[in-house]
């Protein structure tokens, strides 16, 4: 499986609907990847709190539309990262959204764990509830986002899911880049998975963003990593990696605490 991840710079200067375009454009550029992968609230910015009510979209807003159109031109599944999502009681999640070449919407993932302690996300926006995984033809996908990096369990419980590869978009602060990186590895040789970390690049709302997004192999090492500024980064995916990896060092089935009994945990 070949895998880009779109490292999207987002600026205050660029407007939510030229961006959108702009991104739409990018995806149909990755047309021989067969996954692709965005930022997380890449739209409107994840620390553009003042936009959060504004530009909050239903699932089959705008964003949705024209990734759709794009997954279709290029052929690919896209992680379209994630929008600010309006509910229908009113409440705003940090939703991520999956998307087949056919351009339907596979899957969706809604943030549990809000960053921001006493303020933004955190008192924005409604925390989710469920995990997701979605089957690709050679990877099951883990879906997570930013700061849920921070909490292994959920990683955990999608490997009970069966997942073999966590997709993980953010928009991580520079100022703490040494743990997005360190994290991301951790998370992989812990739970023995492919990490695809898709950081936004730029600077919006005074928050200079990490970029550095990386693809981790199950093994720890890392295949592929950007730099701080907008760039595309692909790699290819070998479906026996994980497989081997746990067969090969198999300590998930050392695990002795709060271990699902009868789950899958390799593919
Ligand atoms: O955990 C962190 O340091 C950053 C998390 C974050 O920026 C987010 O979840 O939006």
């Amino acid at each position: 499986m070949r895998a880009s991840l779109i490292q999207i710079a987002v600026h205050d200067g660029e407007s939510v609907v030229s961006r959108r375009s702009r991104v739409a454009e990018l995806v149909r550029e990755q047309s021989g990847s067969d996954l692709v992968v965005l930022p997380e609230l890449w739209p409107v910015g994840a620390f553009a709190y003042e936009l959060f009510e504004t530009e909050a979209e239903p699932l089959d807003g705008p964003t949705r539309e024209v990734m759709a159109q794009a997954a279709r031109d290029a052929g690919v599944w896209l992680h379209a990262g994630s929008i600010v999502e309006r509910a229908g009681d009113g409440s705003l999640y940090n939703t991520a959204l999956v998307l087949s070449p056919e351009g339907e919407l596979a899957a969706t993932y809604r943030k549990i764990h809000r960053f921001g302690f006493d303020q933004g996300e955190a008192v924005l926006m409604a925390a989710g509830d469920s995990l997701t995984t979605v089957e690709l033809p050679e990877q099951t996908l883990g879906l997570a986002t930013c700061y849920d990096l921070r909490f292994p369990e959920l990683f955990r419980g999608l490997v009970d899911n069966g997942a073999t590869a966590f997709v993980v978009p953010a928009g991580w602060p520079a100022r703490r880049r040494a743990h997005w990186t360190l994290l991301n590895r951790a998370r992989a040789v812990e739970d023995q998975a492919y990490v695809l970390a898709c950081c936004s690049a730029g600077t919006h709302a005074g928050v200079e963003q990490a970029g550095h997004s990386l693809v981790v192999d199950p093994w720890g090492e890392v295949l592929a990593e950007a730099g701080p500024g907008e760039e595309v980064l692909t790699v290819d995916l070998d479906p026996k990696k994980v497989p081997e990896t746990r067969e090969a060092f198999p300590a998930l089935k050392d695990r002795m605490l709060g271990v699902r009994r009868g789950a899958p945990r390799s593919s």
